[in-house]
């Protein structure tokens, strides 16, 4: 078994800069950089979107979370649990840095159940049950940098569509057992903002107070909330570092750190 005071950086990529092939490399890059043992989460909503625009399915996102028909779950896989991830791990092995790419339910990582109906049904969309970090953390031990896809299953034959940044921060929760881990959300922004159209006005710290209030403000929604939903989560079950920051900055010096 892992000792707990090793360091562990889960790093969280968006869909905005999975989808432009000059911000992925430079993300990809600067991942290479860190020292020490890690993992990449990646999203792809935007690519998902668009493919799935091409053949004419609609997308719908509720709180930052896809509705997701029998149509749109056959798109998400193809694109999470093939393209994207396929093209990072390929990407990163010419980076000679040895990824293996995973959905929940290789080595069956990561089972959820579909979400039941509640105000939105939500269709195939996964919330995680069980998350067995054991074989992950062996391979990063044996320094494999495992890629992983927001895909789940849940254990009856069925793959669900998890939102990437719930992905991350339920790996970095269970892998937490085993590491000290430290878990970056990178995007294009420069970390959580008073105002979404300014750069300039990161929110350096952030608690679930002052969560509670941008939220009800309407500073804070949409894609940001998944983030810091499961960032508060994460750092009560152990993870030490959350923090939410652009996708050059992943070092973690600079954007928002969640307390
Ligand atoms: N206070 C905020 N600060 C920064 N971004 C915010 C904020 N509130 C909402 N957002 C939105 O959240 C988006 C990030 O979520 P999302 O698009 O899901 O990104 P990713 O694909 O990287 O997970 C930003 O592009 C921005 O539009
Ligand atoms: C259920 C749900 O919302 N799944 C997400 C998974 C991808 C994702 O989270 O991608 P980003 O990180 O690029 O937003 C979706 O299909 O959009």
């Amino acid at each position: 078994m892992a000792d707990t005071r090793t360091k562990l950086t889960v790093v969280k990529v968006g869909g905005k800069i999975v989808e432009e092939e000059s911000s992925l490399k430079q993300l990809l890059e600067n991942f290479a950089t860190i020292e020490g043992h890690k993992v990449l989460v990646h999203g792809g909503g935007r690519s998902a979107t668009a493919i799935a625009t091409k053949l004419g399915i609609e997308s719908v996102m509720v709180n930052g979370r896809r509705v997701t028909d029998a149509e749109t779950l056959k798109v998400v896989a193809m694109v999470y649990g093939g393209l994207v991830n396929k093209t990072i791990v390929a990407k990163l092995q010419a980076m000679d840095i040895n990824a293996l790419g995973l959905t929940g339910a290789d080595m069956n990582y990561m089972v959820s159940n579909k979400r039941p109906v509640g105000e939105v049904d939500y269709g195939f969309v996964g919330d995680v049950k069980a998350v067995d970090a054991r074989l992950l953390a062996d391979l990063i031990q044996k320094d494999i940098v495992p890629v992983l896809a927001p895909l789940t299953h849940d254990k009856k034959g069925n793959l669900l569509n998890t939102n990437a940044d719930t992905i991350a921060g339920e790996a970095a929760k269970a892998l937490a057992r085993y590491f000290e881990v430290t878990l970056v959300y990178c995007f294009e922004k420069r970390g959580v903002l008073r105002d979404e159209h300014d750069d300039e006005s990161v929110i350096p710290k952030i608690n679930k107070q002052l969560f509670t209030k941008y939220v009800a403000d309407g500073v804070i929604q949409g894609g940001m909330l998944p983030k810091l939903e499961n960032a508060f989560e994460a750092i009560d079950a152990g993870v030490k570092q959350v923090i939410i920051t652009k996708a050059d900055a992943i070092d973690g010096k600079s954007g928002t750190l969640v307390v």
